[in-house]
């Protein structure tokens, strides 16, 4: 499905060492899962976890859930035999940690391609770093296979030593230029976690704040978030109404041989269709996914 048209408003961490977690995840109402070999599995755990997500994977069950395989970077003693996994798993993207560079991904993309990863799989790439910030032009253009974005706010507030805060100031620069990469190349972008459990008030905030931007959605760590994430990120039913209003008065205007049509007072032309159009592809694949 093109990255537009698939819904990817709420997109659930799980740790891979967490059987309970992965089980949990075919019956949450998230668009996304990211099974998770990096961060949330400890050292002496990898293995299993890798085992334990193989396993889920292949028994199924997940529906129209979008699975992300999230593996540790080439530069571990793990990130090879998680890509090998990762390959034939089964899973819709592979997500690359900290990636850095063009190359990085031409790396990964070679390890998985020799393993099977069908023409299918697509390659996620975290960007949490400030060289990944640097380079997020070239790191989005780095191969066909690749299908999307993901901020990684945590490691990168620690690299660039910025502050949580409630307007996401200091991480403005970072969120602007991986939206501009993503966008370029027709690549799917999520937000970062809220990490303050506690905090309805700012994860809502926050949530509103990536929608304005322009991310498809935002990455979670608990499922309690999850629906008021798909809330923030869909299209509400007001705007799915004017997107039709759109579509329907434009037509009409063409047909009378009219490039431009007001619709409640405000102007509309040809670039305003198509984002109606895009609203309403969205509205319809949220409805096919969650009917
Ligand atoms: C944060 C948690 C460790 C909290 O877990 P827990 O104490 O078990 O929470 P609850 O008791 O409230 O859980 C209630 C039920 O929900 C299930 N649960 C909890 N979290 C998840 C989850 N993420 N996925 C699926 N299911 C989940 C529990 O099992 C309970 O179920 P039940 O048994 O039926 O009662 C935990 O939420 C957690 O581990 N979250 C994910 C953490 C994670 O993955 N972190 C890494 C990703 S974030 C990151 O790396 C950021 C990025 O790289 C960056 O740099 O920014
Ligand atoms: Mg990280």
């Amino acid at each position: 499905m093109a990255a537009t048209a698939r819904p990817r408003r709420s997109v659930l961490y799980m740790p891979g060492s967490n059987a309970r977690a992965l089980e949990k995840g075919r019956t949450l109402p998230a668009d996304g899962l990211i099974l998770d070999l990096e961060d949330a599995v400890a050292p002496d755990a990898k293995g299993t976890a890798r085992a334990t997500i193989k396993q889920a994977i292949a028994a199924a069950g997940y529906g129209g859930r979008e699975l992300v395989v999230r593996t540790n970077g080439l530069n571990t003693p793990w990130g090879y035999d998680d890509l090998v996994m990762a390959a034939s798993s089964g899973a819709d993207a592979v997500l690359l940690p900290k990636v850095e560079s063009a190359d990085m991904v031409r790396q990964a993309e070679v390890v998985l391609r020799a393993n099977g990863s069908p023409d299918s799989q697509t390659i996620w790439c975290m960007m949490e770093t400030p060289l990944g910030m640097l380079n997020a032009k070239e790191i989005a253009g780095a191969s066909p296979k690749l299908g999307g974005l993901v901020m990684g706010t945590s490691d990168l507030a620690k690299d660039l030593h910025a502050a949580h805060t409630r307007d996401r100031l200091p991480m403005i620069t970072s969120l602007g230029l991986c939206l501009l990469a993503a966008r370029a190349y027709g690549l799917a972008i999520l937000d970062g976690v809220h990490l303050d459990l506690n905090d309805d008030e700012g994860f809502a905030a926050s949530c509103r704040q990536g929608r304005e931007l322009g991310f498809d959605g935002k990455t979670l760590i608990h499922p309690k978030t999850i629906a008021a994430c798909n809330e923030a990120f869909a299209p509400d039913p007001d705007e799915i109404a004017f997107a039709h209003r759109i579509i329907d008065a434009h037509a009409a205007a063409s047909a009378e041989g009219k490039g431009v049509v007001l619709v409640d007072g405000k102007l509309v032309e040809n670039l305003h269709v198509e984002n109606a159009k895009r609203v309403v592809a969205m509205a319809a694949a949220i409805l096919a996914l969650e009917g």
